[in-house]
């Protein structure tokens, strides 16, 4: 986000300029055909702002993986275009893709997701090491130093709690200083005390590297950490939130599905 002045008629106005980091434009997903033909994404058109924390709620099959992954470019939408800053990913063929997931995404997943046979250092540095790249020291250091696991980092995953597992996992995700890191239920295998850990991560990576963070997730208090909640239903956008609190989420999801049963 930058802070410009410009000029409207001879008078200067301050404009709050915000970077897009992803955008879809009327994205679709279908799966099937016929009768049992599923929308999971119908026409979604939406911005992600750079250096911010997004969460994606909704039911339980309303398509928030399916939009993650669209997003990330894991999946293909059927319809429509999703743009990294100005790289429009719907047009790269799957190399270019993996390239691009490689060097400009990080990925952090509900099941942790870390080799088991390496430590947590090396899990971390593992992105950089698959791409031949060395690791920016300082940078590095910043963000093991976030995570705070101190002397554990010569450890095994075995041999970590799930919530010090998951800010591992999320230390591999920023290494590479990616474009954005998407999260896919990021807590949702973990306790509350753990949850706390992982999302106080997240939220400080991104004041203060200004990472941008879009993650899915069904939990109120989780959602509370992110600067705009986006709501699903049946595959479309039905609403969004901003500087949510645990409360305003919950109420505004009540309305949602008193409206939906309505
Ligand atoms: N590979 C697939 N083949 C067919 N249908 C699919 C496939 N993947 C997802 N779907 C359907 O698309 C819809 C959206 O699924 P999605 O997993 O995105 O929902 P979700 O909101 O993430 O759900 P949950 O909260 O349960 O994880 C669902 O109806 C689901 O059954």
């Amino acid at each position: 986000m930058g802070l410009g002045a410009v000029s409207v008629r001879g008078m200067s106005v301050e404009v709050v300029e915000r970077v897009v980091a992803v955008r879809t434009v009327g994205v679709g997903k279908r799966y099937g055909g016929g009768e049992t033909r599923i929308d999971a994404l119908d026409d979604v058109s939406v911005d992600f702002g750079r250096g911010r924390f997004t969460a994606i709620m909704g039911p339980s099959g309303s398509g928030k993986s399916t939009l993650l992954h669209c997003l990330a470019g894991l999946d293909r939408p059927s319809a429509g275009q999703v743009w990294l800053g100005d790289v429009e990913l719907t047009r790269l063929d799957e190399k270019a893709l993996t390239h691009l997931r490689r060097d400009r995404i990080g990925f952090v997943f509900q099941a942790f997701n870390l080799v088991p046979t390496l430590t947590a250092l090396e899990n971390i540095t593992l992105p950089l090491d698959l791409a031949n790249r060395k690791p920016d020291r300082e940078w590095l250091d910043k963000v093991i130093t976030t995570i705070g696991l101190g002397d554990r980092l010569n450890h095994k995953p075995s041999e970590l709690s799930g919530g010090q597992q998951q800010r591992v996992a999320c230390a591999r995700a920023l290494v590479s200083r990616p474009d954005v890191v998407f999260a896919d239920e990021p807590t949702g295998n973990l306790d509350s005390r753990s949850s706390a850990d992982v999302l106080g991560f997240l939220h400080r990576s991104v004041r203060e590297f200004g990472q941008t963070v879009v993650m899915v997730t069904h939990d109120p208090t989780a959602a509370a950490y992110a600067d705009r909640v986006l709501f699903l239903a049946d595959g479309r956008l039905e609403a969004e939130l901003l500087d949510p609190t645990a409360e305003s989420v919950l109420d505004l999801m009540k309305q949602l599905d008193a409206h939906e049963a309505g």
